[in-house]
């Protein structure tokens, strides 16, 4: 970061320039059938430098550059000094300038290949070691509860970073499961998710993950107390607590205090940032559901991907690509949103995951120098899988006055071939021709040919698809937990080097602050209407609307 914003660079004007210039010129139809090499030229195949092999394929043919735009925007990057960046946070500088933390959720998948010092490093595989001892017994049976029965439910009670993690990767990965442990999450603070969840589950045989970095986030600690309430009326003994209730944590101090054993207590450290840690001890409800070895494998899958991000020119880096692909569109185009499109049920997860990942790292206006920023930052993530959005929201994607750019991800093998793999071909099929109808739409002469002499031009027109909609086509061999990991890693890093580029600090979550302090004052006046004081009208009429109508 050179103190400059990112629209003084060089790189950023010629970019300007070149889209003001040429943006009406790049229409895929034409750039396709200008060049038979563009798929060659622009897609590129990663097979993963170490670990388990990984291959994934990433086609980003289908989106609106040409060789100078990309030359230029990773020119961009490197007078934003990317690479240099990316040394400093695999070096462990502390580049979470404002909270003066490194940000090392690489030291947590690094298996001992690059040289990182930080404090807390060289303990990653002991607590490693300390999640498998632990996962091996719960999922073996020996683990036992208060009166002996195993564990056959486990509830991970978090939120933010704490949550969705653990969420995403053990929808992901369900084909790994262990199918007779169900594992459920508790993240809102509404008591009907605690309440529907503790409907499903045995005291005797059900083990609580409490599962806060700070251990002090309201929602989580409310829901662990009514979770330790529910059980203690079953248990009667407050010793029980050890058998059925651990904690992931960096605060000792806050989780001894809820009365779980030290021992239980699987820690982490300060440079893991929330919405990058499940990586750490909060993969542990991971690492119960599909088994250490499987969850080592992902973390294997994440550090093939650091390597190469660490390791390969720019030119080829798949993150710094993909990230430079967004940011044209993000800051030239105007494109306010970028959607992650799974053509996999099991990762229904994968855009509310990159909701907090992205947004909650690239939501900034004001850069790590305290200057306001003067273009766009981090783009709104939203998204479904599978063939579910086509009958939705794709119609705004298609024919809507909105660019909104979209990455399709999809494995060419399914964990579920039934009927030969017939429902796979089907999705697929519409995998592979979404992105062709957004990048060369339809044009009013093929609507006509297709209707007919006979059809009114108003139906002519409605049934016209402008094209030219940028996409970014991901595909691999199978949804393995190595290839969950180089994927997760992939978008983590692209979302690294973006806020390199804007100037910002990807690593705090300041926005996130304020709401809590305003609640804690609101929840003090909420018993007395006389109490109510310092609002607005609205927020006081809102308050006293509760007050008259509510029943407890
Ligand atoms: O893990 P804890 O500390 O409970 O935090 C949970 C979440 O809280 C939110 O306010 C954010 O700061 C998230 O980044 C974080 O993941």
């Amino acid at each position: 970061m050179s103190g400059k914003l990112a629209s003084e660079y060089a790189a950023w004007q010629k970019l300007q320039a070149l889209y003001d210039a040429e943006h009406t010129k790049i229409v895929l139809k034409d750039l396709f059938a200008q060049d038979p090499q563009r798929f060659a030229k622009f897609s590129k195949e990663y097979n993963s430098p170490s670990g388990p092999d990984v291959t994934l394929l990433v086609d980003l043919s289908k989106n609106l550059i040409t060789e100078p735009v990309l030359a230029e925007l990773l020119a961009l990057a490197r007078e934003a000094r990317v690479e240099e960046f990316r040394d400093k946070m695999f070096a462990g500088e502390h580049i979470n300038t404002s909270e003066d933390r490194a940000v090392l959720h690489v030291a947590l998948r690094n298996f001992d290949e690059f040289h990182i010092a930080e404090g807390g490093v060289s303990e990653v595989s002991g607590v490693l070691a300390h999640i498998k001892a632990f996962t091996d017994a719960v999922r073996s049976g020996a683990w036992k509860g208060y009166t002996g029965k195993t564990i056959n439910t486990i509830v991970n009670i978090g939120i933010g970073g704490s949550d969705l993690g653990p969420v995403m990767v053990t929808e992901a990965l369900r084909p790994y499961a262990k199918r007779d442990l169900a594992a459920h999450f508790v993240s809102n603070i509404d008591g009907t998710h605690i309440a529907e969840t503790l409907r499903l589950c045995d005291p005797e045989t059900t083990l609580f993950i409490i599962a806060s970095k700070t251990f002090t986030t309201q929602e989580t600690i409310t829901n662990a107390e009514t979770a330790r309430a529910w059980f203690l009326e079953a248990a009667k003994d407050k010793a029980a607590v050890a058998k059925h209730f651990v904690a992931l944590s960096t605060n000792t101090k806050a989780v001894t205090a809820f009365g779980i054993d030290e021992a239980n207590m699987f820690q982490f450290w300060d440079w893991v940032g929330g919405r990058y840690s499940l990586w750490s001890a909060i993969g542990l409800s991971i690492a119960l559901v599909i088994g250490y070895e499987n969850f080592e494998q992902l973390l294997q899958g994440a550090h093939g991907m650091d390597k190469h991000f660490k390791e390969t020119p720019l030119e080829e880096n798949l993150p710094v690509l993909m990230a430079s692909i967004g940011l044209w569109y993000n800051d030239f185009y105007g494109a306010q949103t970028l959607a992650l499109l799974p053509y996999d049920q099991y990762l229904h997860k994968f855009a509310d995951y990159f909701q907090q990942g992205d947004m909650e790292s690239n939501g900034k206006s004001v850069t790590k120098n305290g200057q306001r920023v003067n273009y766009e930052t981090g783009p709104i993530i939203w998204g479904a899988s599978g063939t579910n959005g086509q009958h939705s929201f794709y119609q705004l994607v298609h024919q809507g006055t909105k660019i909104i750019p979209a990455d399709f991800i999809a494995p060419t093998t399914t964990h579920n071939p039934i009927h030969n793999s017939k429902h796979h071909r089907i999705l697929l099929s519409n995998f592979f021709a979404q992105p062709e109808a957004l990048a060369f739409g339809k044009t009013e002469a093929e609507v006509k040919a297709e209707l007919g002499p006979n059809a009114s031009d108003v139906l002519v027109k409605s049934k016209v698809f402008a094209g030219n909609r940028p996409s970014t086509s991901i595909m691999f061999p199978l949804l393995t937990p190595a290839t969950l990991g180089a994927l997760i890693a992939l978008y983590e890093h692209k979302i690294f080097v973006q806020g390199v580029i804007w100037g910002i600090n990807s690593f705090d979550q300041m926005g996130v602050e304020l709401g809590k302090v305003l609640a804690k004052n609101i929840l003090a006046q909420l018993e007395t209407p006389a109490d109510v004081k310092g609002h607005d009208s609205s927020t006081t009429g809102l308050i006293h609307y509760y007050q008259k109508y509510r029943k407890e």
